[in-house]
């Protein structure tokens, strides 16, 4: 090899350069083969500490197994597939664990339990503040305040009006477009207007453009396509922000956020909206938050907010179209709640939809829009942790997967693979079921919005945005699918780049219907 290469550099002129350079690249080529070669040995070795947990050979020694699982964009399948063979620990990298029993879930998701992972440095923008999710410890139980004030029952009650202006406009604007609608995208416009309303008082408009024109969504949807590959090798997120090329869609996303955040704080705005609370106008902190930071949280709160209620909207109505009886039972429940004449955005009311309260519970346990979640990491320097009685060596990253804990027949059963709303009313009635031995309903495995300190604070918000949403529509419209929709080919298009989400369109038609609901 050495002979052709000099033959080749002889031909070319290089000869010289290359017989100074020869003994410099054969020697570095010698170090880093043997070095690789030595941390594959080691790591598949008894040697390794991780050596006890079962998992397939090629994650166990390269990182490369993780981003072309990443790449699929069927991680959570893979991972489910992979507990059914090796039970309840698998290793999924060199140092990476999936855990899928539910006493994980307090040990490491719970207070006490772990710190997120390497794994959101990616998610961290080098040139702006960092924001609540990459923030750690006390920093973020500050900033965490802050958060939760713009998301309590108050809070909630201001952004009504908000929601209820975007519902209606969606309403409207479904019935301007002629033929069959997609609905993945038209949820997104909703959800991406509700957002933008609530953070920065308005600017998306993607409802009356009936398009994404600014490219937020796409961008965003790239962006997590592009962390769910980084974060198996962080390490290398930084020097790659630093290629003007690769690091354009933080700085889109940043200045996205800083031209809303100027806008905002240019009007003002006579309601309490998510950037009053953030930037703590009430005055209510010793330390107010910097403006960048604030920024930093809104552009978040995009990234975290919209996309994950649009992807369970769609899914929560690809349940209801395919099956009638859910659909009915959903509307009869509705129209009985607001009786005749009541009024469909008095979100009081919405505690009373117990049934569809079921179904937007059985969609996220079937379809959780985090369906691998982020991981949590046993810290170097704490000497490892006992987890679910196994010992788990320090720098191990961990996930606790939702989508395979929540269709753990051990979890939920019977019917586990399937929408079964009803599983959510055994514990409230005294359904037949709940004195069924074979009935299993554990419902601290649910965990769509995860767990602890890191838990998603806008739960209460999601919940009442889509109920609005749900109300309005089922209410005003016969919702049905186009002819020939196939609702196999629609559930297995689903993929994962950190949030789940369908590759297929989701056509339906809307029909008025006469309602006295208001
Ligand atoms: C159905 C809709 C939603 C789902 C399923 C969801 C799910 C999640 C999950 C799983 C996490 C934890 C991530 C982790 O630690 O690995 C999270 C965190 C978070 N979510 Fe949500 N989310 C939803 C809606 C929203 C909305 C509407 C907002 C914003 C207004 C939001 C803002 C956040 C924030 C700020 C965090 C970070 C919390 C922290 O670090 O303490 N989410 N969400």
């Amino acid at each position: 090899m050495p002979s052709v290469s000099l033959a080749l550099c002889d031909y070319l002129g290089f000869a010289p350069t290359w017989q100074a350079l020869h003994p410099v690249v054969t020697s570095y080529t010698l170090f880093y083969g043997i070095l690789s070669v030595s941390v594959v040995a080691y790591r598949l070795s008894p040697l390794h500490p991780m050596y006890a947990f079962p998992g397939p050979r090629l994650a166990r020694f390269s990182k490369l197994w993780s981003m072309w699982v990443a790449h699929t964009g069927r991680q959570f399948t893979i991972y489910q597939e992979l507990h059914e063979k090796y039970g309840p620990f698998v290793r999924v990298g060199p140092n990476d664990l999936s855990i899928s029993d539910p006493k994980a879930i307090p040990a490491v998701l719970g207070s006490g339990g772990l710190p997120r992972g390497r794994f959101y440095e990616v998610h961290s923008d080098p040139n702006a503040p960092s924001n609540l999710v990459v923030l750690k410890g006390e920093e973020h139980s500050n900033r965490k305040r802050l958060w939760k004030r713009g998301m309590g029952p108050e809070a909630l009650h201001e952004y009504t009006d908000m929601m209820a202006y975007r519902a209606n406009l969606f309403l409207d604007r479904v019935a301007e477009v002629p033929g069959p609608i997609n609905l993945v995208p038209w949820f997104g416009y909703f959800s991406f207007d509700c957002m933008g309303d609530m953070i920065f008082g308005g600017g998306f408009e993607m409802l009356r453009d009936g398009a994404d024109k600014d490219g937020l969504w796409g961008l965003i949807e790239g962006y997590f396509v592009a962390t769910s590959f980084l974060c198996h090798i962080p390490w290398i997120a930084k020097p790659l922000s630093r290629i003007p090329i690769v690091a354009k869609r933080f700085v889109k996303l940043r200045s996205f956020g800083a031209e809303f955040a100027a806008e905002r704080v240019k009007k003002g705005s006579m309601k309490k909206d998510l950037w009053y609370h953030l930037i703590d106008e009430a005055g209510l902190e010793k330390q107010p938050p910097s403006k960048g930071s604030v920024i930093s949280d809104g552009t978040l709160a995009i990234i975290a907010g919209a996309d994950t209620s649009a992807r369970v909207l769609a899914a929560f109505f690809y349940f209801l179209l395919t099956d009638p009886v859910q659909y009915s039972r959903v509307r009869n429940e509705i129209e009985k709640v607001f009786a005749e004449g009541g009024n469909l955005l008095d979100t009081s009311k919405y505690d009373d939809l117990v049934y569809l309260d079921a179904c937007i519970t059985e969609t996220l346990r079937l379809l959780p829009p985090v369906p691998t979640g982020g991981r949590r990491r046993v810290v170097e320097g704490t000497g490892g942790r006992v987890i679910c009685g196994r010992f788990v060596p320090e720098g191990t990253e961990i996930y606790v997967p939702p989508y395979v804990l929540q269709r753990d027949p051990k979890n939920f059963s019977p019917r586990a693979e399937e929408f079964w709303p009803d599983r959510w009313l055994q514990k409230t009635n005294s359904g037949s079921l709940k004195e069924d031995p074979s009935f299993v309903l554990n419902a601290a495995a649910l965990i769509p919005f995860s767990h602890g300190p890191g838990m998603c604070v806008a739960k209460n918000l999601a919940r009442q945005e889509m109920k609005m949403l749900v109300c309005l529509v089922l209410t005003r419209y016969d919702v049905q699918t186009v002819e020939g929709f196939n609702k196999d080919e629609f559930l297995s298009s689903f993929r994962e780049h950190f949030v789940m989400r369908p590759m297929i369109p989701l056509n339906v038609t809307f029909r008025p219907r006469e309602s006295k609901l208001i």
